[in-house]
């Protein structure tokens, strides 16, 4: 018995080969694909196109979970065009180490989209910044402040229309800093400020402008979950009065949410990545 026989039906009559986070080698094994005038495409998934591949679909997390992974990677490239509705996909990606070991036959649907994508492609601020200030509300899920669960409420971009809506509870530690999410000592202040009430504030390009904000968007129409209270519905109401984001870290059940005009488009458990 060929294995081929079992197995070929993975990749029979696939529209593309999605490769995430291929080796520079593994992908040159595709590089005559055009020349053999092959019947599918060849999209690299990554957080970073280190292969040089012509079609390219970023990842903003290397994201752990290996079907939440090839989700994200088949949103994203729905959202940029590369694949359609509907397509039959072969995933290959890496699930014991460093290289590719895994593929799956998976089918690309519109219908199941997390919105991941829309909140790093089509945002106002600068997609590291997004990517930042999500990861570190991950991290803060994931350990707690001092083993304790906290919460926290980051509202990304449009700051200062996010500043004409809101007020100071107490002194801004970061009146007169220049200073930016990413930069590890930052992260470590966010975490020790993130026991305090209110709201940080960042700009488009990831300055942190204000700790302790108090948020004052007018509310109506905005829907939140049931159990959810006045850190959520602040979050989602500033993202429908302004162009900003809000990333929210529930203190109650553990889980970062992301609001963009007024919708929730993401909800991820830390425990997860
Ligand atoms: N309008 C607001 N602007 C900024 N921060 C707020 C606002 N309202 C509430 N918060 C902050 O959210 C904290 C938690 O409030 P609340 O329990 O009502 O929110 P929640 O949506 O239930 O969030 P959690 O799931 O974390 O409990 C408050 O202690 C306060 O620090
Ligand atoms: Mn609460």
């Amino acid at each position: 018995m060929v294995l081929d026989d079992v197995f070929g039906d993975i990749f029979s009559s696939v529209d593309a080969v999605m490769l995430f986070s291929p080796s520079g080698s593994y992908y040159e094994r595709f590089s005559d694909v055009d020349e053999l005038d092959a019947d599918f495409d060849v999209v690299v998934v990554s957080t970073e196109n280190t292969v040089g591949a012509d079609t390219f679909v970023e990842l903003p997390l290397d994201f752990e979970n290996v079907a939440e992974r090839v989700r994200f990677g088949l949103e994203g490239s729905l959202e940029q065009g590369v694949i359609e509705d509907g397509d039959v996909l072969a995933c290959a990606t890496s699930v014991f180490d460093d290289g590719i070991d895994t593929v799956s036959r998976v089918r690309a649907d519109a219908d199941s989209h997390t919105g991941i994508y829309n909140l790093f492609a089509k945002s106002r601020a600068d997609p590291e910044v997004i990517k930042s200030v999500l990861e570190l509300a991950i991290e803060l899920g994931k350990k707690g402040q001092k083993g304790k669960p906290v919460g926290a409420l980051f509202i990304v971009g449009d700051a200062g229309k996010v500043m004409n809506k809101s007020r100071p509870l107490s002194y801004n530690p970061f009146e007169k800093s220049h200073v930016h999410v990413g930069d590890p000592i930052v992260n470590v202040m966010l975490k020790e400020f993130s026991r305090l009430d209110g709201a940080f504030i960042i700009s488009d390009s990831g300055k942190i402008v204000s700790a302790y904000r108090y948020l004052e968007p007018s509310a109506e129409g905005v829907d939140i979950p049931k159990g959810l209270g006045a850190r959520h519905m602040a979050g989602g109401a500033i993202s429908r009065d302004t162009n900003a984001i809000s990333i929210v870290l529930s203190e109650s059940d553990g889980l970062v949410r992301a609001f963009k005009a007024g919708e929730i488009i993401l909800e991820v458990d830390p425990e997860e990545y």
